[in-house]
């Protein structure tokens, strides 16, 4: 007993000179450093880079349901966060498609806590799950498959008549999008408009796969990176894939030619959380999008494309970010930011006449 009691004095004693949390406080802290750890041990390698899991509902909607999931009606529900470059994706081209009414979304809470997305009524364009009331998106997952050992990511989209997850997979989403509910559009324009041609494929295809890797990814290996060596490798390739780009975008309007495709929605996602996101907060610094005249005038463009403004919300993504990975930004103060006028013009449109 004696031993015990000197033992905790001694415990307290060095607590106190190494300006240590005491006893309780130190096991809460110990549990989050444990979820923590569990976090970054399935998503950092043994080199500090950070590896990005892939998604795990990869089903498909058909127009005619010979997927077993049919485009139709009062059947599909998106679940989203402002923040996020990959469910904004979504809401992108379903703005596009016109398919506001057949799919329905919910925002999420901006702030991601140790359980993940979460729902709320008391934040501006967030809205409690309508489906099952449910309080955090991982209890979704659950409801999908009780034994879901995957990540609770979101954009998800919902099946309300098989009650499960049709996918989480934003790059699937924006093809079932474009593709699959051309009977649900809500003009003939938005029913012809097709950013995913046959004739454009292969080369979508071939800058999806690099502009994946180095840029829409590229930011999260900078800005997660557990070693300078990990950081500066993918910095590096990072802003060699920035000018590669910036050369691209000095030739044609969009990534593929004159056309709009899933390729500019994809890059345009990224793009335009990088100033006032990535610069600072990933350690994304070499240079801002404001430095590369034609990444800037190309975010703008995209920006100004009627319906993309709408769905592109600063105050959940700069909150999200600095708020939620306290691991980067301990104290979670949100940076000022800098101004940035996405309305300024771009006349990039006089480049589709060349
Ligand atoms: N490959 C997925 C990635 C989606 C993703 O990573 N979403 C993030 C938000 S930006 C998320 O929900 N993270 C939650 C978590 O990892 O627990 C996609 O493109 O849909």
């Amino acid at each position: 007993m004696l031993i015990r009691v000197k033992l905790q004095r001694q415990v307290r004693q060095i607590c106190f000179l190494l300006n240590q949390p005491g006893v309780s406080q130190r096991r809460t802290l110990h549990l989050k450093m444990a979820a923590r750890a569990k976090f970054f041990d399935s998503t950092i390698s043994t080199k500090g880079e950070f590896m990005r899991k892939d998604s795990s509902f990869r089903n498909w909607i058909t127009a005619d349901g010979s997927s077993g999931f049919k485009a139709e009606g009062d059947r599909y529900h998106l679940y989203v966060s402002l923040a996020c470059p990959w469910a904004h994706r979504t809401l992108i081209v379903r703005k596009l498609k016109g398919l506001e009414d057949i799919i329905p979304y919910t925002v999420v809470d901006w702030l991601m806590g140790e359980k993940g997305w979460n729902f709320t009524d008391k934040k501006p364009k967030c809205s409690p799950d309508p489906l099952f009331n449910a309080r955090y998106v991982r209890e979704l997952y659950f409801k999908a498959n009780p034994d879901y050992e995957g990540r609770f990511t979101v954009p998800m989209l919902w099946d309300k008549k098989n009650s499960t997850i049709v996918t989480n997979e934003s790059s699937e989403i924006i093809q079932m999008f474009n593709s699959e509910f051309n009977d649900f559009c809500a003009t003939p324009e938005q029913k012809e408009l097709d950013l995913y041609p046959e004739h454009l494929k292969a080369q979508v295809d071939g800058v999806n796969e690099w502009i994946y890797n180095d840029i829409n990814n590229g930011v999260y290996k900078s800005g997660f990176a557990r070693s300078q060596e990990a950081y500066y490798k993918a910095v590096t390739q990072l802003f060699a894939s920035l000018d590669r780009v910036e050369e691209i975008l000095s030739k044609t309007r969009y990534l593929t030619g004159n056309q709009l495709t899933l390729a500019d929605i994809r890059l345009f996602t990224t793009l335009v959380r990088f100033d006032p996101v990535y610069v600072g907060h990933f350690k994304c610094n070499k240079k801002r999008i404001m430095d590369y005249p034609n990444l800037w005038g190309y975010t703008r463009d995209v920006y100004q494309t009627p319906g993309v403004a709408e769905t592109v919300d600063r105050e959940h993504i700069e909150k999200h970010y600095q708020q939620s990975h306290t691991s980067i930004n301990p104290f979670a103060i949100v940076a000022i930011g800098p101004e940035l006028d996405f309305n300024l013009p771009h006349n990039r449109d006089k480049m589709t006449k060349a």
